[in-house]
């Protein structure tokens, strides 16, 4: 059931409604990238990715709760050592100490009678029937946080790269983006809305070569519950089996010239089970959606108002962004 709430929260009909809600979490962001030099895109990213779990939401605890989210992070992938000082032993403290804002504030929301929006607020409204309990909801966000978080601002900090890289991209992307600008201008200076999204054709296939470029989840796994007879090896039950999707993504046999970065090769859709960014079957991405609608809201604003320019550092990923 759990699965199936969020697959339904993060549905194209259930975010058809949030572009409102990304667009001013992109209008407040942007302006401060600008002639603040430099701009560690990564970092930046991800305070556009936040949305799915609360919806556009200032609370206060909300803050709170990306703080604490900051410092898991941290210390998730650091060597498993849990004594005082370490990032491990911070991480684990900050996973405790979110757990209990979340708790808190779920109990405040409940109280107030107001669900909210994103993923907690769809997951508090089910639980009014007594399906779902506290602790449900809170592993629940911490693990969307987790999906949602870094996979968007790492596709959105590619997507930056390849368009700074490839001149002639750059420049199709501004003219599909000043067109769009200028039917909204023509009518009533109006936001964006869920349609306009649909017509953003060549910044879709920008995605999608990004994401198959950099395959920046490069493989999944599953696990055979059964002895399993495969085109005659036999994978024994309780084996792990690990599809690469980079590999898969990188196969001159499916994208010719698979170095080359080309959007115009997904004018023709892929064949079946060869392209795979967001997984396959009953565990693929609930989040794909979401992710796609964010970063073609994001790439609107960027490029009908500002340049950028990136800067090669030895270790992170910086740009310099001015108005245009
Ligand atoms: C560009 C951004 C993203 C990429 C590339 C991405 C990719 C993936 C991949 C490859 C998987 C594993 C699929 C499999 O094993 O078959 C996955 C799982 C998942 N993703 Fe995403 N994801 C992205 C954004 C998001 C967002 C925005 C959300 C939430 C709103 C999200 C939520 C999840 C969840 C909950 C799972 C676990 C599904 C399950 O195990 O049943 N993801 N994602």
């Amino acid at each position: 059931m759990l699965k199936k709430l969020v697959q339904s929260s993060f549905s194209p009909s259930a975010i058809r409604g949030s572009v409102h809600a990304i667009e001013n979490i992109v209008l407040n962001c942007l302006p401060k990238w600008e002639n603040a030099t430099p701009i560690y895109t990564l970092q930046e990213m991800k305070k556009v990715a936040m949305i799915s779990a609360f919806g556009d939401n200032p609370e206060q605890e909300t803050q709170g709760i990306k703080c604490l989210y900051q410092k898991l992070e941290k210390g998730y992938n650091s060597m498993p050592l849990d004594f005082p000082g370490t990032p491990f032993h911070k991480a684990m403290k900050a996973r405790k100490s979110l757990n209990e804002r979340l708790r808190k504030l779920i109990e405040k929301r409940r109280r107030s009678g107001e669900s909210g929006g994103g993923l907690l607020g769809i997951l508090l409204k089910k639980q009014k029937l007594n399906e779902i309990s506290d602790s449900q909801i809170a592993d629940n966000i911490i693990g969307v946080i987790f999906a949602a978080h870094d996979t968007t601002a790492s596709v959105l900090t590619w997507v930056l790269k390849y368009l700074h890289d490839n001149a002639n991209v750059l420049e199709a992307v501004v003219r599909e983006q000043d067109g769009i600008r200028r039917k909204l201008q023509h009518e009533d200076k109006r936001a964006l809305t869920w349609d306009d999204t649909r017509h953003m054709l060549l910044t879709t296939r920008v995605i999608q070569e990004t994401l198959r470029s950099a395959s920046i989840l490069s493989f999944t796994f599953r696990e055979a519950v059964e002895d399993v007879e495969f085109q005659g090896y036999v994978i024994p039950k309780g084996w792990k089996v690990l599809p690469l999707f980079r590999t898969i993504h990188h196969s001159s046999d499916f994208f010719p010239q698979p170095e080359i970065f080309d959007p115009s090769r997904f004018e023709v859709p892929p064949k079946p089970n060869t392209y795979i960014p967001f997984g396959n079957g009953a565990h693929s991405c609930p989040g794909s959606e979401l992710a796609k609608l964010e970063m073609l809201i994001f790439l609107h604003h960027l490029t009908t108002t500002y340049r950028f320019l990136r800067l090669r550092g030895n270790k992170t990923e910086a740009t310099i962004c001015s108005a245009r």
